[in-house]
């Protein structure tokens, strides 16, 4: 029997808590997503996740340490090589990722482009460097009136293809995808991720929607959450888990629109009755947020997921176990619009706690799924101390 029959694991994307160590080796020296955030934010307060011991975890302005905090607190380390979303989840799900993703700061390689243009039948854009939301300011009237496609990555490994849905339907746009899926797979022109990138209305004030598609490559070896699958537990990913892991270890995938439609599904899932994980990644403060460099914004964004706190923990029963962490950080207030190599946070609440205990600093992320895995007593990862005999 495990401890705990159901699992709610929610990732908040980017959400960092401070400088790691080795943040110099990656710019980052000062970052602190949660703590920038707290100082710049007029009438910044997070109640909720302050009464589970967020302030506990590090000195934040206006977010104090709880003299009785309702959660275990403490923070991880990152051992993988790098600072990407797909590194951190599958770090998170027990992977030691140790050599770093192959990255583009040049653009790709012009037989990659060619060999793609041929086979999509349009012309590229771009094929650089860029913010999402810069690059349709910059090419989105171009693109309106070529059909020409852009292509743009950043410091991650992704190959981003951002076309307006009017000009190129969504069904193709995402065939286009799965055409630059294919090619780069291949070693020479290894991309992580590849991105549909759709977006709407006109010259000056594009916006994106919420069919962006990722298309990941397999995690490289099997996570905690193929072993959930294979003991015939559930593992459901909510949000875009199901494309970090590209459905590996998924028994069910269900889809959301923003944050709080996450927090929503997340909390329909508590509904159901199941034995296994349930695991949300809540995008909205990375990709609307922290690559957009808007503190105030990513201020609001943390003070609404804090308003559904109360909401989450009523409706978690007695064998339930609610893990709140994040993949890497993206201070809105650094240099450059890139995530930033941080600690990020933890947070573990169930209902027979009585004052939370510190858990310290985690070497790793992947002591989360080496508790999952423990609990649920399939076989540990690689990577990873279980934590579950402390709470
Ligand atoms: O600037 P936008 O398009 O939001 O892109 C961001 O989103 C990508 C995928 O998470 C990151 O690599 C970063 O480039
Ligand atoms: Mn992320
Ligand atoms: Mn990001």
């Amino acid at each position: 029997m495990p401890r705990f029959s159901r699992v709610f694991l929610i990732v908040m994307d980017s959400v960092g808590i401070g400088e790691l160590p080795d943040a110099p080796r990656f710019q980052d020296e000062g970052a602190h997503t949660l703590g920038h955030i707290a100082e710049r934010v007029e009438g910044f307060a997070l109640p909720h996740l302050q009464a589970l011991g967020l302030g506990n975890i590090a000195p934040l302005a206006n977010v104090p340490a709880a003299q009785q905090p309702k959660a275990h607190y403490g923070k991880m380390n990152e051992v993988s090589i790098g600072k990407d979303t797909t590194t951190g989840h599958w770090e998170i799900m027990g992977l030691h990722v140790s050599t770093p993703f192959r990255t583009y700061p040049d653009g790709f390689p012009t037989e990659l482009i060619h060999e793609f243009e041929e086979r999509i039948g349009r012309k590229v854009l771009g094929n650089k460097v860029a913010s999402g939301t810069d690059i349709l300011d910059e090419l989105g009237e171009e693109h309106m009136r070529t059909g020409n496609v852009i292509v743009y990555t950043s410091a991650d490994s992704v190959f981003q293809v951002a076309a307006h849905e009017e000009v190129v339907p969504l069904e193709e746009l995402y065939r286009i995808c799965q055409v630059a899926r294919e090619l780069t797979l291949r070693d020479e022109f290894a991309v992580t991720r590849v991105i549909a990138r759709p977006f709407v209305g006109q010259p000056g004030s594009f916006v994106r929607t919420a069919n962006r598609h990722d298309y990941s490559v397999k995690p490289f070896a099997p996570t905690v959450m193929n072993r959930l699958q294979d003991a015939g537990l559930a593992s459901i990913a909510i949000g875009k888990i199901s494309d970090i892991y590209a459905d590996e270890g998924v028994t069910k995938a269900i889809r959301t629109k923003d944050n709080m439609d996450g927090v929503d599904q997340l909390l329909g899932t508590m509904k159901e009755s199941f034995t296994g994980l349930s695991f949300v990644n809540l995008v909205d403060f990375d990709a609307k947020f922290g690559h957009r460099r808007d503190p105030e914004g990513y201020g609001k964004a943390l003070m609404e997921f804090d308003a559904r706190i109360p909401e989450l923990i009523s409706s978690l029963g007695e064998e339930d176990l609610l893990i709140i962490t994040a993949d890497h950080g993206n201070d809105p207030v650094h240099h450059g619009t890139d995530h930033t190599r941080e600690y990020v946070p933890l947070l573990i609440y169930h209902k027979g706690i009585a004052t939370g205990s510190h858990l310290g600093i985690r070497s790793t992320f992947a002591d989360i799924g080496a508790t999952i895995a423990d609990n649920f007593g399939v076989q540990p990862p690689a990577i990873g101390e279980s934590f579950l005999s402390k709470l």
